[in-house]
């Protein structure tokens, strides 16, 4: 099948040669990192204080990052707001959990953000192995999530193309870029490995999620994820409905609609608008994009990087 708005089609099944490299990214610690982050990291995992309730979001761009800020937040906050007074209403969950910021550290190595209220809730796109020794060495939850890779091609190449100012690969090129595992924060099977593998070691410090299953079955994993943050729900919450209501409140049809998600203004200087954040929510979406030649091939790649870990892709 040609892909039916994309333009990966058959020719796909070889490497295209000629597909650009984004211009932004350097090779750093074994992973593609955007080039203005590079020179903090190292202050940041030298400088970071993590402390036992941190609870951290660990996310590849593209995979369910803003979906779950709002879950965790929600979960986390619950007694303190309700539904209707969550600053969700009209802040988006970008601003409420945000990224880390790489470059206070570079500024100012001993920047204390001990003064923010706990459990402090952090989100970054870095792997596990570049995250702050203190994250490593604490007794922090971090939760990654993950999700099919040609969906996550599929959501990439639509962000990018919304952005200002910014390197606009064309779908082949994301493509590309991926399979050679330069895409920001690539490659994708390293990244997921560092999660899923210290997901294995110490499953009561790291959470691996799926998208497809928190699409799935929303309200089984959105116990699971409570549980495992030491927030879950009492059996008179589950009575009450509210698993449910913070499930429908997070579900990409509300948050879509709300206004500042629909008009408001992203975090930072590249992304004209929070609308950018979300595009379809759906599952599956790439058939529409990529011919099974190219899906074949990237699987092969994927089968090849993932063996013997027990990590699979569908
Ligand atoms: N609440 C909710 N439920 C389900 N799906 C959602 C939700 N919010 C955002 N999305 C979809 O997630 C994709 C964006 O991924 P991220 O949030 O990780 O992007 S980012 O890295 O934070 O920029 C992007 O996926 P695509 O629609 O496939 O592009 C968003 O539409």
């Amino acid at each position: 099948m040609e892909g039916k708005e994309g333009n990966i089609g058959s020719s796909s099944s070889t490497p295209n040669l000629i597909a650009k490299s984004n211009p932004n990214i350097t090779q750093f610690q074994g992973f593609s990192i955007p080039s203005q982050y590079v020179s903090a990291i190292i202050p940041f995992q030298k400088h970071f204080q993590a402390i036992d309730d941190d609870i951290i979001i660990a996310t590849k761009p593209k995979s369910g990052t803003t979906w779950l800020k709002a879950l965790v937040f929600s979960i986390v906050n619950r007694h303190r707001y309700t539904l209707s007074n969550t600053p969700l209403n009209f802040t988006n969950p970008h601003v409420l959990v945000p990224y880390f910021d790489l470059n206070l550290y570079k500024e100012n190595p001993n920047s204390d953000l001990s003064t923010i209220p706990s459990p402090r809730i952090f989100s970054t796109h870095l792997p596990y192995p570049m995250l702050a020794d203190s994250i490593k060495h604490s007794n922090c939850r971090i939760i990654y999530i993950t999700r099919n890779p040609f969906d996550n091609i599929v959501s990439y190449w639509h962000f990018v193309n919304g952005m200002t100012n910014v390197f606009k690969p064309s779908l082949e090129d994301c493509f590309e870029m991926f399979c050679r595992g330069e895409e920001a924060y690539g490659p994708f099977w390293d990244h997921a490995l560092g999660y899923w593998n210290m997901s294995l070691e110490k499953p009561s410090n790291v959470l691996f999620l799926r998208y497809e299953e928190l699409k799935e079955d929303s309200v089984a994993q959105t116990k699971r994820l409570a549980e495992f943050l030491g927030f879950p729900f009492s059996t008179e919450e589950e009575k009450t409905g509210m698993v449910n209501q913070i499930v429908d409140f997070c579900s990409f049809d509300n948050l879509k609609d709300l206004e500042v998600n629909k008009t408001g203004k992203a975090p930072g200087p590249r992304v004209p608008s929070n609308k950018l954040f979300f595009r379809s929510g759906k599952v599956g979406d790439y058939v529409n994009y990529f011919c099974p030649a190219a899906v074949e091939r990237l699987s092969n790649i994927l089968k090849e990087k993932l063996s013997g870990s027990g990590l699979t892709f569908k």
